[in-house]
């Protein structure tokens, strides 16, 4: 698809992946600042979190954060992986893993002892991806704290 046809998520996106034996089901909820207060709806039930950054906006990074803690220190989340997607590393002029990491470097005590990594990535190239989704599924199938459901493991 071409990146211009991509537009800010309003409603629900869902999409089905399979990984090795594992399949995978994508909520992918809108990051607008009006839509984060939805996203606690879906906690319950999530396996795994993928948080997207976009590594050009500087600008709203301090959000990002902050949207980030809100969401790590819910109770719906425990122990619940969560993969940090540095995304657009394919601009040049894009913040890199460092600059983000000590940005949300508040956030480190409030993670845990869950799973977390922060993987620099790009959705336009895909450089990144699959390592991000590969390490994601090695943590749900082994994650004592919410098991996966055996029918989406074969
Ligand atoms: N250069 C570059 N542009 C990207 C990349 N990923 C997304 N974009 C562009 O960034 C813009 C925003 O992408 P979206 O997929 O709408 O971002 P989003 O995080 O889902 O936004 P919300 O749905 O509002 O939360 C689009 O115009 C994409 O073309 C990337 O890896 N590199
Ligand atoms: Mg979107």
């Amino acid at each position: 698809m071409s990146l211009s046809k991509i537009t800010t998520t309003v409603g629900l996106n869902i999409g089905t992946v399979d990984v090795g034996k594992a399949r995978l089901m994508f909520w992918d909820l809108g990051g607008q600042e009006e839509l984060q207060s939805l996203w606690d709806k879906y906690y319950a039930e999530c396996h795994g979190v993928i948080y997207v950054i976009d590594s050009t906006d500087e600008e709203r990074l301090s959000e990002s954060k902050e949207a980030f803690e809100k969401m790590v220190t819910s109770e719906a989340l425990d122990g619940v992986p969560i993969l940090v997607l540095a995304n657009k590393q394919d601009v040049e002029t894009c913040l890199s893993i460092p600059d983000i990491k000590t940005a949300f470097s508040d956030c480190t005590s409030k993670i845990g002892r869950r799973d977390c990594l922060t993987q620099a990535c790009s959705a336009l190239t895909g450089k990144g991806v699959r390592e991000g989704i590969e390490w994601m599924v090695k943590c749900v199938v082994r994650n004592v704290h919410r098991p996966p459901r055996q029918r989406d493991i074969t």
